[in-house]
Formats: C-alpha cells, sequence, structure tokens
C-alpha cells in the first residue's frame, strides 16, 4: 500500500494505492465528506466487474448511493452523455455535499470530473480509476473534458478530486490491449523525467505485460508522485504542466482523425511521442539514438509507431485546435534528452509536414 499527496494552495488531496482498494472507498470517503446521497458514474463494461463492491462499501460507511452506467468508450466524453448524467443527478436529488464518484478508466474521469465541477456549479468528487492509465495519469491532477466534433477535449475545466483509490486489483481484469495503452502514459513519464525510470521499464517490459502486480504498483506510485510534483508546481497548465502532454499533440490529431476507435488514447499517443522525438532530433535538439531507444521501448510494449495510411492534411488540422497554440503557434514539447523535454515555438511547418509524412507511411 502506497499514498501519495497531491499539494495543492488550496485543495490538497491523497491518491491511495492499495490492492483491493475499492472496498476502502466508502471509509475513505466518510473521514472527508458529510453527505448521504452518493452518484456512481461508471460503463457498461466495468459495471458488472466492481460496482457491487464499490455500493457495499459505500453502504457500509452510511451513504445511500445510486449508481448510472454510460456507453463504454469515447463516445461518451460528450455533453449529450453528460446531460444524462445531470438529468440522474437532479432527479435523485444529488445535494452540493453529497459526493459524484468516477468508477472506470480515464472515459468515466474525465465525463464525471466535467458533471461534478458544473453540476450545481461544484460537488464533492472521488475518482476510483479501473484502467492502468487512468491509475497512471487522468485520475490525478484534475483536468475534466468532454469532446467536441471539431477535437479532443475542447471542453472542460481543471477540477480537482477530493480523493483518489487506485484498486491495483483491477488490473487483473483489464484486457492487454488497455493494459499496453496505459504503459504508453508511463514511459511519457520517463521521458519528460527521469532516465533511470525509462531503464526501469526496459528491464521490466515482460513483468509490465504479464501483468505482475508488484512491478505495476511500483510503477504506478511512481507515475502519481511525478504527476503530483508537476501539477502542485503548475495546477492550470501555464508552464511546467505542458510537459505532461508530450506526445499529445500528434497523439490527438490520431485520435480525432481516426474517430476515435482505430486508435485508443495511449495508442495515439504513442505515435505522438514518435512525432515529437524525430521533430526534436530533426532540428538538432536531441540524438538519434534517443529516438531510437525511445521507439524500441514502445515496440516492445506492443504499442505504434506510426499511423498508417492517415493523411498528413488531415492530421494537420487538428493541430491547429491544439490547446497548446497561443497566437497561432504551437507550443511544441520536445526530448533533449531521455529524461528531459523542452518546450519550444520554433518547429517549422515543413519539418512538421515532413515528420507526419513519416509517421503516415
Ligand atoms: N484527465 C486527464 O488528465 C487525462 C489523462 C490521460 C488520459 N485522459 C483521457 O482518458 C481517456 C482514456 O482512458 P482509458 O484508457 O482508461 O480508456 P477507457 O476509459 O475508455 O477504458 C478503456 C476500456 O477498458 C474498460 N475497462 C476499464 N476498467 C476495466 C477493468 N478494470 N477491467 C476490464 N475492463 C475495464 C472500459 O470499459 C473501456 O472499454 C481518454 O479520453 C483520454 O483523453 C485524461
Ligand atoms: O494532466 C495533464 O496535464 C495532461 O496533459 C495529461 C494527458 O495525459 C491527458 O491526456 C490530458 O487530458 C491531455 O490534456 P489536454 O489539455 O491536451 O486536453
Ligand atoms: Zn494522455
Amino acid at each position: 500500500m502506497a499514498e501519495v499527496r497531491v499539494e495543492l494552495e488550496t485543495h490538497s488531496y491523497t491518491i491511495h494505492i492499495t490492492a483491493g482498494g475499492i472496498s476502502r472507498v466508502g471509509a475513505l470517503m466518510r473521514d472527508l465528506f458529510s453527505g448521504d446521497k452518493a452518484l456512481i458514474v461508471t460503463d457498461e463494461n466495468v459495471y458488472p466487474l466492481y460496482a457491487e463492491r464499490l455500493v457495499t462499501s459505500l453502504t457500509a460507511a452510511g451513504f445511500t448511493p445510486a449508481v448510472i452506467t454510460v456507453p463504454a468508450g469515447e463516445s461518451s466524453k460528450s455533453l449529450v452523455t453528460s446531460d444524462f448524467v445531470y438529468t440522474k443527478a437532479i432527479t435523485m436529488g444529488l445535494d452540493r455535499k453529497s459526493p459524484l464518484i468516477a468508477l472506470g478508466g480515464g472515459v468515466v474521469g474525465d465525463l464525471a470530473g466535467f458533471v461534478a465541477a458544473t453540476y450545481l456549479r461544484g460537488v464533492p468528487f472521488i475518482q476510483v480509476p479501473t484502467t492502468l492509465l487512468a491509475q497512471v495519469d487522468s485520475s490525478v491532477g484534475g483536468k475534466t473534458a468532454v469532446n467536441h466534433a471539431l477535437g479532443k477535449n475542447l471542453i472542460g475545466t481543471f477540477y480537482q478530486p477530493g480523493l483518489v483509490v487506485i484498486d491495483t486489483e483491477a488490473l487483473q481484469t483489464l484486457p492487454a490491449r488497455e493494459l499496453k495503452a496505459g504503459l504508453a502514459e508511463v514511459v511519457k513519464y520517463g521521458v519528460i523525467t527521469d532516465y533511470d525510470f525509462l531503464s526501469y521499464l526496459k528491464k521490466n517490459t515482460d513483468a509490465l505485460l504479464i501483468p505482475d502486480l508488484n512491478v505495476l504498483t511500483t510503477v504506478i506510485a511512481k507515475c502519481c508522485q511525478i504527476k503530483a510534483g508537476v501539477v502542485a508546481q503548475d495546477e492550470r497548465e501555464d508552464s511546467l504542466r505542458m510537459m505532461l502532454n508530450f506526445g499529445h499533440t500528434v497523439g490527438h490529431a490520431v485520435e480525432a482523425v481516426g474517430g476515435y476507435s482505430e486508435y485508443n488514447h495511449g495508442e495515439a499517443v504513442a505515435v505522438g511521442m514518435h512525432a515529437a522525438a524525430l521533430i526534436s532530433q530533426r532540428i538538432g535538439l536531441c540524438r538519434q539514438s534517443h529516438v531510437d531507444f525511445l521507439r524500441n521501448l514502445l515496440s516492445s510494449l506492443g504499442l505504434p509507431l506510426q499511423a498508417s495510411g492517415y493523411l498528413p492534411k488531415d492530421l494537420l488540422s487538428y493541430l491547429a485546435r491544439d490547446k497548446k497554440v497561443v497566437n497561432g503557434k504551437i507550443n511544441w514539447v520536445l526530448m533533449s534528452e531521455l529524461g528531459q523535454v523542452t518546450i519550444t515555438r520554433e518547429v517549422s511547418q515543413a519539418i512538421i509536414m515532413e515528420i507526419l509524412s513519416e509517421i503516415t507511411i
């Protein structure tokens, strides 16, 4: 069992990482929240696996929980699905003290967080992430969002959870493809902050893919520590937090061009990190050996490097709507070393097109 504290100016919180954590959520919540009603948001895959366990835990702690289930997949990150959840909250009489709980992957977390931030101008929010990706990344840091037809995560808020409970045992039921998707964000943390962590990942690729829960618990705690440290310094992404977006400029474009169904988020981020590494090397920021290391690691984790068959011009149209665009220019998060990134606006259109062509072959 491990705990990571996210220290913020006004609303710090604890991430609890523990096998069997879902059964502890009620007791942990009771120490923090006074309300009795509670609304659990989950998806159709997670509901039959873990909802009953969470309901039992909340009931034992004196809450009266209701559950709402949304379709699995990125299409649930929408204003239409948000409205479905608002309606449930209103009709059950969820009040300002009543917690809203996300039980599921990043889709459920981003959607439920968005609803929690906006319903009654904000109700207590708890994250119970069940995918590796959500455990290492999306449940921490307070980014919530739904998608717009013109781009990914374009409608959203910064709204921190009051509590995060990571149940590592939930990873036992996670499909292999989703496990690998989470590993893409894990690799991201190594690239942006820590060469030793990258070496550890390289040494443990087999254990990560089995998956060995001991190794994964170490990895989850490490990623949460890194993210907590970054978010504590720059909660609203004025500067430093942009590093958490390494690989996402092209990654989000890949997801969107594929209609959010061909590549999942982690796979698209893997392609995006490859693109960012190639740009970095092309402008003389990092060495070819750094690019090769990243490629080999991503491939050994079963992640894609290319979005073959996509049209560079289609990807380009989404790049223009990246949230890191200021005055018409993208703030690119690029790799200067393995374990270090830098932000630059100085990447020519010609190089961008060259790299988009290379990753779509
Ligand atoms: N807010 C943030 O900081 C942040 C960070 C990273 C990613 N994201 C967002 O997260 C989303 C991706 O999250 P994701 O990869 O978790 O995808 P997801 O939520 O779609 O979950 C992936 C699949 O796994 C299933 N699932 C979840 N837990 C399971 C379990 N324990 N056992 C079996 N099946 C399970 C889900 O039903 C779904 O089919 C994207 O929308 C991305 O933009 C947000
Ligand atoms: O927490 C952050 O900051 C991140 O950028 C984490 C990313 O992994 C995540 O995918 C995030 O949702 C992307 O944010 P966006 O601002 O580019 O939509
Ligand atoms: Zn991401």
